[in-house]
């Protein structure tokens, strides 16, 4: 692992010469689908389950072509990048509709399109399901080679499409996310399952999601935007109004089946070291400075492991959601990464 500098890496930048606009900013444009994979034959699922007619929902960007940059998202995100990601995602930054096919799609068992609970009915899964039906989706596409980023548990989802489909990964970008997650990580995601199993119906779920919040900040953060009392509630602490508005604002959107399916993919993801050993694509791992629930030593030592990583840290106050919150720098790094050139 080297700490991430362009010239120390096997990598060479390219000129801006060498990558003209490959579309127009139509063929740029969000283009939201829906197909069924899997009819044929079904998807055998890590618990033993086969999955026929798995539904997809998907948003693809930019000129369709054998080479795609995949975006994995985190556990309440969608396939719509353009929304949650708009710091790094646009024309001149690091993810370019008009430069590159951009394909993200809802994870397996999620709520935004993709088969989830209702097709799953309590079935378990593991995010080398949810990656399985990624891999099929870009086969259908046609597409032969693929970058991947992603943050959190969609960071998570790039380790396991290391693992899983080495062949077909070119590099890859991780940030803030762990290559199996710690008993730290397992204890709060059963904290939140536990609130959600004793309050259900929509009370657990904003629970879930306040206890998600603070790990997904930090004491930093909170002490500069929730200090003091509510503007809401007079009297009333800050922080708690805030969280109570975040809890509501999560169950206005997501379904706690989902939360509960997804939540227990991440506890049960595990990577071995011998298994990140012998990943030889190029990773950039991205640890974030004020981390508290994948802190950036931890981050970092998994980078370690991988016998072509680079390691760069978001320095930010805002802890784990910094990648989505605070990422000017974070842009300018990935664009570097994925616009350098493999070298010899
Ligand atoms: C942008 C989207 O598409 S989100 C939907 C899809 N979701 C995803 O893709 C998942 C990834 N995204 C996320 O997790 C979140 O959207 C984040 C992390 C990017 C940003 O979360 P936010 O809630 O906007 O950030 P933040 O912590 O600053 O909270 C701001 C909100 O809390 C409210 N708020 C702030 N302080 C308080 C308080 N003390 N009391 C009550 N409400 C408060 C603000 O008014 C604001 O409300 P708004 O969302 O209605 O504008
Ligand atoms: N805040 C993001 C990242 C969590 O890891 C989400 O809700 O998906």
């Amino acid at each position: 692992m080297t700490a991430y500098t362009l010239p120390e890496s096997p990598i060479q930048r390219l000129s801006d010469e060498a990558h003209p606009e490959r579309c127009t900013p139509e063929q740029a444009a969000p283009r939201l689908q829906t197909i069924t994979l899997f009819r044929d034959h079904p998807l055998l699922l890590d618990c033993g389950r086969p999955l026929s007619s798995v539904r997809v929902a998907y948003h693809t960007y930019g000129e369709a072509r054998e080479d795609a940059l995949l975006v994995t998202h985190a556990l309440t995100g969608t396939s719509a990048v353009h929304e949650w990601w708009p710091t790094l995602f646009g024309p001149g930054k690091a993810l370019d509709p008009r430069q590159a096919y951009i394909v993200c799609s809802n994870v397996l068992g999620g709520c935004a399109g993709t088969s989830g609970p209702r097709e799953l009915d309590g079935t378990p899964l593991t995010l080398r399901d949810m990656v399985a039906v990624q891999r099929e989706l870009l086969r259908v596409l046609g597409v032969r080679r693929v970058t991947v980023v992603g943050g959190s548990m969609g960071g998570m989802q790039v380790y396991e499409w290391l693992r899983s489909y080495p062949d077909l990964v070119e590099r890859a970008v991780i940030i803030g996310a762990p290559a199996r997650h710690s008993p730290w990580a397992i204890g709060l995601n059963t904290a939140q399952r536990n609130a959600i199993r004793l309050a259900p119906g929509g009370e657990g779920l904003k629970v879930a999601r306040q206890i998600a919040m603070l790990s997904y900040r930090s004491p930093q953060s909170l002490g500069q935007t929730q200090s003091g009392e509510s503007r809401r509630k007079p009297g009333v602490p800050a922080v708690e109004t805030y969280l109570e508005y975040q809890g509501e604002k999560l169950a206005e959107r997501f379904c706690e089946q989902s939360y509960c399916t997804l939540t227990e993919a991440m506890d049960r993801f595990s990577l071995s070291d011998a298994e990140l050993n012998a990943i030889r694509t190029p990773v950039l791992v991205v640890g974030i400075s004020s981390d508290v629930l994948y802190p950036s030593a931890e981050v970092q030592s998994f980078a370690a492991l991988l016998p072509a990583s680079s390691y760069w840290e978001l320095h930010s106050p805002h802890g784990h959601d910094a990648f989505l919150m605070d990422a000017e720098s974070l842009n300018d790094t990935v664009k570097e990464y994925l616009t350098a050139r493999l070298g010899a």
